[in-house]
């Protein structure tokens, strides 16, 4: 008998990599926050000794959810502005509240918000980019979950940073402050191609080389961005990042939106990675990503929510099915983005997307025991002919019960271990009182 510190015991699991897809009746043993193995229950039980059972007997297993766009502080902006397209709502809305109010404790309470958000639907990694990346670096930290931080570089100054230079030296300097954690990770992440000017996208082309890092970027998010970019400079972003050399293994591209099939072809070509945020661009009526098409050129695409003020939630269970529901009627096919496809974006790609597929996105013995569990003995579940279906179709995300990073519980139960949800409550209703008149004044003028 092995000492291990857990024993998770489930009806199913997915592991969402291997020759199974599906295991019943089987446990995950985990020791020093690792998966140990992957066994049928019994002889689990004859071969570990742990600290801890937990009995998940109408729950299905899976690698925890990883959310590849956020802008997590967003959350204490969530329905402050609704029901515009994307410029008017960052220029008019967006941009001048965060100018007047950005600070460390916006996104310190921001991002413990929306962290509790994302491990209540089974989220265990996060790729964000935002003010303050230091900040957010140190939440996370406290809080247990999986993230990469972004090294955010914008034209305009901020807060944050006077000029794209200062960007750039405050991002290298957290990449230093964070180098060798074993849960945070760091990335560039220049704004979009309309707000970061050829000088910096530059020197980031060659950082990123240079250390091997990933450059996540917001790119032909809407019809708009890409008209404007031909008639101010008469190329498309697409063809300006590709002639500057961006588009590598390590480029993160978020939206892409209006493609035509030489930019995809482009992009399968060089490697490039699709951030998919189908809820996003439905509420800002950016348009359809074309996912069947690009994973049919080989392009690795993956899932996020973008901020919960364009969402409006960080939800991953109902934008997995959202994603699943307009790649289908984007392909006109009813076959096209199947549930198993929706599941390896929300886990599998997403790792590989950050880099990280060697510790996390799958459940495989030596990766990190990064899990959720959703049980699925509910009425909107049963029956249950097909766990996956299931969870991307028509599970909600209050049917996910515990989430584990690196081994640690961080929700059990529905109970947040490490975050304090009426803490985290009392903050967000002062930001709320904070902001309200402003967001007031700006929806009547
Ligand atoms: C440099 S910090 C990130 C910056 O991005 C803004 N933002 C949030 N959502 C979107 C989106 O969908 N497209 C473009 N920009 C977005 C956010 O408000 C911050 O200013
Ligand atoms: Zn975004």
């Amino acid at each position: 008998m092995s000492k291990i510190d857990t024993l998770i015991c489930a009806r199913w699991i997915v592991p969402v990599t291997g020759t199974q897809r599906l295991l019943e009746n089987h446990a995950v043993a985990v020791h020093r926050g690792a998966i140990e193995a992957v066994l049928p229950i019994a002889q689990a039980r004859e071969r570990y000794t742990p600290n801890e059972t937990i009995e998940l007997e109408s729950h299905v297993l899976l690698p925890g959810l990883i959310n590849t766009h956020t802008h997590a502080a967003m959350n204490l902006m969530r329905g402050i502005a609704n029901d515009m397209p994307l410029m008017p709502w960052l220029t008019e809305h967006i941009w001048p509240i965060e100018g007047e109010f950005m600070s460390p404790e916006f996104v310190a309470d921001g991002t413990d918000l929306a962290m509790a958000e994302m491990l209540r639907c089974g989220t265990t990694c996060f790729n964000d980019m935002y003010f303050f990346p230091d900040v957010v670096a140190d939440r996370v930290d406290r809080t247990g979950m999986r993230a990469a931080v972004g090294m955010i570089v914008i034209d305009f100054p901020t807060v944050w940073a006077a000029n794209a230079a200062e960007y750039l030296e405050k991002g290298l300097a957290l990449r230093d402050a964070w180098r060798g954690h074993s849960r945070i990770t760091t990335v560039f992440a220049p704004h979009a191609p309309y707000t970061v000017s050829d000088e910096p996208l530059a020197k980031i082309r060659t950082y990123a080389d240079e250390m091997d890092l990933r450059v996540h970027m917001h790119v032909h998010e809407t019809a708009f961005e890409v008209a404007d970019a031909l008639e101010k400079n008469g190329e498309r972003p697409l063809a300006r990042l590709k002639r500057m050399g961006l588009l590598t293994p390590n480029f993160l591209a978020v939206h892409m939106t209006q493609l035509n099939d030489d930019e995809i072809a482009t992009c399968a070509a060089n490697g490039v990675h699709v951030l998919h945020s189908p809820e996003s661009n439905l509420k800002l009526a950016s348009g359809l990503c074309p996912v069947q098409k690009l994973i049919d050129a080989g392009i690795n695409v993956t899932l996020g929510t973008d901020g919960a003020a364009s969402n409006n939630d960080l939800d991953m269970i109902g934008e997995m099915r959202t994603a699943a529901f307009i790649g289908k009627v984007a392909a006109n096919d009813a076959a096209a983005v199947s549930a198993d496809t929706i599941l390896a974006m929300a886990t599998i790609n997403g790792a590989k997307a950050l880099g990280l597929d060697d510790i996390t996105g799958s459940i495989t013995p030596g990766k990190a025991a990064d899990l959720c569990a959703v049980d699925l003995d509910a009425i909107e579940t049963r029956p249950t002919f097909d766990p996956v279906a299931a969870v991307v179709y028509n599970a909600s995300r209050e049917q996910v019960s515990d989430t584990w990073v690196a081994g640690r519980r961080l929700l059990a139960d529905r109970k947040l271990t490490t975050l304090d949800e009426a803490d985290i409550l009392a903050r967000a209703a002062r930001w709320q009182t904070t902001l309200s008149g402003h967001a007031r004044d700006r929806n009547n003028s």
